[in-house]
């Protein structure tokens, strides 16, 4: 009795420290009063202060719980975890804390790839077996906001030769993994390869759309898992006061907690157990906009199987300052080290205060000695679940108030903790098998981040990272591939769009299933051939073979799988030729301009093979 009595005085006190609320209550069911007392247990009594009498606005106040109890559960440990840690962030940042406080940051060794040559080779075939039991995850909850694109940056095209969108460059290379993987597999084991797509309320609808209007780009739609993450509550101070919405005084204004929710997503999901008992090895996360990112996985994965890693993150060379994150060796005054990212806002404070007095700068190769993180990354399964399991999937937090003054006592506007995925590896274990691998970035890395306007200020020499540098990278990647194969694809000419320098090399564009390793790619490849930096190839067929093929213009084959068509022979026509496009001409469609050019289509071969057959250009 006594021990009943003095908790219902507490909590009576609880209430009374809201007195608009406790007039409240009848309104509200048990639940959300145990909502109420988590609130005004972790100093969020403010929230009430303009609550009208019973009766008035009755269902904003619903409405506010709704959200009060998905803020709840969508965060692991709940509101009162997440304010705590607010708190103790706001505190170490008032403070002026260095994250990486008694470590020193170095240089860390990892495995390097060379397209092309013997260990990749072995690689990309290793990579191609693995695959079967692999599940992509594409993080694409992002408004993309340095790029200012109106839509979601998953549905812009790639390239403009074919028109074909991220989305279904990404579906068409995972089908094509799939496929070989389930050729080369001796267990019988022909499973589908699980595709998660991690949305946000930004970028959610628009995404189930982009999949349903065009059936999945192939996929099975069951084999395709959207996972929507949740924003987070804003903070007004250092207190961790959550933020009201300024229009509506019955809601808590939210922002996004970043890309580090897709491992409590997963985690909650439980797709980790369905992988597991379906055999699978492999999670490879991936980001939104970078065309070139399938060329780098069969190799990596590869590795990832031959050093049995638990983490593998895929890096290149980095260019000081460039907005990518460093790879980097911190190992602390008490023995303990890890590899892992540094974000590139801290990697030169970072270097700054521990003995690098030059900060972020270039080394002898030109370069920053530290490997750009691409932010790809290969888990295997067993370990991550198991992490998972201790953890829930939460991610170290961050929080980056803009202060008002240098006293720190007030943020210019709300805050709140973000988390990224990268850095999942910060709570694992010494004995984790963490690493990465560095590959060339003109074969793995071209994300479209910046506006024209921002990519045109780039400092000379560092990426644009733009969606006209991202185009002319799938161009230069091809291009260098097919010279590796034999074939003599003419230099590229330099010319500026949208006030970036660029190479501009032969328009060569083809399909996953055609050429998704580079011994495939070899086989398909004969003879003298030679490609004039004019012209543009299209291939979406897959059993196209070029042999003796000289091309000065534009040739597009399409052919069904039962088509073995030959492309050989002297081609020439005016081909497509390339106009210049401003960003600011409104009257240009946005997914063009942002480019800096658009195809004028002139002439071209354009061949397409319905029937089975062996076939060639004559046909
Ligand atoms: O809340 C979020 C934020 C971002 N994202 C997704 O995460 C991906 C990356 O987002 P951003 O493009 O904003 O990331 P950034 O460019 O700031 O940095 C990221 O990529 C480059 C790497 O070197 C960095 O280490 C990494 O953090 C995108 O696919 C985006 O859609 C989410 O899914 N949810
Ligand atoms: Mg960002």
């Amino acid at each position: 009795m006594a021990s009943s009595s003095r908790v219902d005085s507490s909590v009576s006190d609880l209430f009374s420290s809201a007195p608009a609320l406790q007039s409240n209550l009848g309104i509200l069911s048990p639940d959300q009063i145990e909502l109420a007392k988590i609130l005004l247990e972790n100093g969020q009594s403010h929230l009430f202060l303009h609550w009208s009498e019973p009766g008035v606005c009755d269902n904003e106040k619903l409405g506010f719980f709704d959200q009060i109890a998905r803020l709840n559960s969508s965060y692991p440990g709940g509101l009162a975890a997440y304010i705590k840690t607010a708190k103790e962030l706001l505190a170490d940042s008032k403070l002026g804390k260095n994250p990486y406080d008694g470590f020193s940051p170095s240089v860390p060794s990892g495995e390097n790839l060379t397209f092309g040559d013997e260990n990749f080779i072995e690689m990309e075939k290793r990579g191609v077996v693995e695959a079967r039991k692999a599940a992509f995850v594409l993080v694409a909850g992002g408004l993309g906001e340095r790029l200012g694109y109106n839509g979601i940056k998953v549905a812009l095209p790639r390239e403009t030769t074919t028109g074909t969108c991220f989305l279904q460059h990404y579906i068409e290379s995972i089908l094509a993994l799939q496929e070989a993987s389930h050729k080369v597999a001796s267990d019988g084991n022909q499973t589908d390869i699980p595709f998660i797509i991690m949305t946000s309320d930004d970028t959610h609808s628009r995404t189930q759309n982009l999949l349903e209007l065009n059936s999945y780009f192939g996929m099975k739609s069951t084999q395709v898992h959207l996972l929507k993450q949740e924003k987070v509550a804003c903070l007004d101070d250092n207190d961790a006061r959550l933020a009201l919405d300024s229009n509506n005084k019955y809601k808590i204004q939210t922002k996004p907690h970043g890309h580090g929710d897709v491992h409590s997503l997963l985690y909650s999901s439980g797709l980790l157990d369905k992988w597991l008992d379906a055999g699978l090895k492999w999670v490879l996360f991936f980001q939104d906009t970078n065309g070139l990112l399938f060329n780098a996985i069969p190799a990596s994965l590869g590795v990832s199987a031959t050093k049995q890693y638990h983490v593998n993150s895929l890096a290149v060379p980095r260019k000081a300052k460039e907005a990518i994150g460093g790879i980097t060796k911190l190992t602390h005054a008490d023995g303990r080290a890890m590899v892992i990212n540094v974000e590139y806002n801290q990697l030169d404070p970072l270097l700054r205060a521990s003995g690098f007095p030059d900060g972020d700068v270039n080394c002898e190769t030109g370069y920053s000695p530290f490997p750009g993180n691409i932010n790809q990354l290969i888990l295997e399964l067993g370990s991550y679940k198991e992490e998972l399991q201790k953890t829930g999937g939460a991610i170290k937090e961050f929080v980056n108030p803009k202060y008002k003054d240098s006293t720190k006592t007030s943020f210019k506007s709300s805050t709140r903790l973000e988390c990224m995925m990268q850095d999942y590896p910060k709570t694992l274990p010494p004995t984790a098998r963490v690493g990465f691998t560095v590959m060339d970035i003109w074969l793995a890395y071209a994300p479209v981040k910046n506006n024209p306007e921002d990519a045109a200020k780039v400092p000379k020499g560092n990426p644009y990272h733009s969606a006209t540098s991202g185009e002319m990278a799938i161009y230069r990647a091809n291009s260098r591939i097919l010279q590796k194969a034999g074939v003599k694809v003419e230099e590229p000419v330099k010319q500026v769009l949208n006030g970036q320098e660029v190479e501009i090399w032969s328009r060569i564009t083809w399909k996953p299933k055609w050429g998704l390793i580079f011994s495939d790619i070899k086989t398909k490849v004969s003879g003298n051939c030679d490609i004039s930096q004019r012209s543009t190839m299209a291939i979406t067929g897959r059993n196209v073979f070029i042999d003796n093929l000289s091309l000065d213009g534009a040739l597009i084959v399409d052919s069904i799988d039962d088509a073995e068509v030959k492309l050989g022979g002297s081609i020439k026509n005016n081909g497509w030729t390339m106009e210049t496009v401003d960003y600011k001409d409104t009257s240009v469609p946005e997914e063009i301009r942002i480019r800096g050019f658009r195809f004028n289509k002139v002439e071209q071969l354009e061949k397409k093979f319905a029937q089975p057959g062996k076939f060639s250009l004559e046909d």
